[in-house]
């Protein structure tokens, strides 16, 4: 569905509140869309005998996938635990590589962690009122350390593309995690 003519100009309505809406899609995924991301698979299948929270949903304007565009819009990142580590999005690679992108946090609190095929990682504390850049070829994900939605406001390359597969099978070199109520950044001992 693409509402809005990208060779024309639009306005559409985000409330940097709320990060939510009216005209965007919003889409969403739940702990058990995202079981094997998180490092403790058992408190996961615990909290799934349960409920299958919503770990985070994100609003956006089907842009087409052309060079040139630039897709926007928010992810609204709810705050809990998995075993000790905290909610996060699944977090991808952009297809094309050479692709940046700019995270403006609306609210909350967390970090932004990357990475790169070389290996070499970056965790970036991020709280209200930053913008992170994401440079070219590194990974993203977001990671809600607070008590609070961690709310973002995007934009990037629409070409982009997003490639799951690599974090999906190798995970991420880094974890954040609750130590004595503070998070810290430590060795994913599942990277493959
Ligand atoms: O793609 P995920 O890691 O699941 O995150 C979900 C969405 O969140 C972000 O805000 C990105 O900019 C989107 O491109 C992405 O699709
Ligand atoms: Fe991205």
């Amino acid at each position: 569905m693409n509402q809005f003519n990208w060779d024309s100009s639009f306005l559409v309505d985000f409330d940097l509140k709320t990060g939510k809406s009216e005209t965007a899609e919003s889409s969403k995924r739940t702990l058990s869309q995202m079981k094997d991301m998180y490092h403790d698979v058992q408190a996961a299948e615990e909290i799934l005998k349960n409920e299958d929270p919503v770990i985070y949903e994100w609003h956006e304007l089907g842009c087409p996938e052309r060079a040139g565009d630039l897709a926007f819009g928010t992810t609204i990142l709810y705050p809990g635990k998995v075993g000790s580590e905290y909610f996060m999005t699944k977090g991808h690679f952009h297809t094309i590589l050479e692709t940046a992108e700019v995270y403006y946090m609306l609210d909350g609190e967390g970090f932004m962690v990357m990475e790169n095929p070389e290996g070499d990682t970056i965790e970036m504390p991020l709280k209200k009122g930053e913008v992170v850049y994401v440079p070219r070829r590194y990974a993203h994900r977001t990671v809600n350390t607070g008590d609070k939605p961690l709310r973002t406001f995007y934009v990037f390359g629409a070409d982009a593309g997003h490639d799951y597969g690599t974090i999906e099978t190798k995970g991420y070199h880094k974890m954040i995690v609750d130590e004595d109520g503070k998070p810290a950044v430590v060795d994913n001992p599942n990277w493959k």
